[in-house]
């Protein structure tokens, strides 16, 4: 479903990638491991069309992602991605209700019934008692709670997540993955996860191993 052949990015003289390739089917979980600035976060951004990379094709349900312009990307990121940012990166202005409302109100549906499904997914990821609160007056491990509902909430085909537990103490951590792997499951979503924890990438089928921007394993 989610392809990537032969990958390159660089950053300066830095090589970030060079050379991956990879194929994610549906309702898979795949952690990319590997030690820092081994070039997980930029795959992981390459993959989900947040960057572009210099050489080498994305394809998701067989389209090319690499080569959509700026517009295609957004575009496809709100119909069929989720993705939880290393820092949650919420919108200030608005609640955490809101925030994991806005998928669902991009895609159309009614303001009332998406902070319905919006509450619902707060209530999943044990958050639903910080839904009136501004991103600014909540915990780093309630943001990333709260992203993680937002990632989930439009029903996407895949999630990305960069370090979704890195905020979490070992039980929220826990209950973090659990909603994802059940979402994964039940809705056959892929599940990408970007991950320094052992204890997450146990949750994977399958471990990509990063090392110097190479598969290693
Ligand atoms: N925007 C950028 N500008 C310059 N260099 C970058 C940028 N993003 C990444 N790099 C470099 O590319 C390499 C890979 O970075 P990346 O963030 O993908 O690694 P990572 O494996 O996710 O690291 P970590 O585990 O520390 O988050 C590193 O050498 C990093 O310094």
């Amino acid at each position: 479903m989610l392809e990537a052949r032969a990958l390159r990015k660089s950053f300066g003289r830095t090589t970030a990638l060079e050379g991956v390739s990879l194929s994610i089917g549906e309702g898979e979980i795949v952690a990319i491991t590997g030690p820092s600035g081994s070039g997980k976060s930029t795959l992981l951004h390459c993959l989900a069309g947040i960057i572009r990379p210099e050489a080498g094709e994305v394809t998701f349900g067989g389209r090319r992602v690499d080569s959509l312009d700026d517009a295609g990307r957004t575009r496809l990121r709100r119909e069929s991605f989720g993705i939880v940012f290393q820092h949650g990166e919420l919108v200030p202005e608005l609640s955490a209700m809101e925030n994991v409302a806005l998928p669902l109100l991009f895609g159309g549906h009614a303001g009332q019934e998406s902070l319905r499904s919006a509450m619902e997914a707060l209530e999943r990821l044990g958050v639903a008692d910080c839904a009136e609160r501004l991103p600014g007056e909540l915990s780093g491990g309630q943001s990333q709670r709260v992203a993680v509902a937002r990632a989930l909430v439009a029903g996407p085909k895949v999630v990305f997540a960069d370090e979704p537990t890195g905020a979490l103490d070992s039980l929220a951590g826990e209950l973090v993955m659990k909603e994802l792997v059940r979402t994964a499951e039940a809705a056959r979503m892929a599940l990408v996860i970007v991950t320094h924890d052992n204890r997450v990438a146990s949750y994977a089928n399958r471990e990509i191993v990063l090392r110097d921007g190479r598969v290693a394993g």
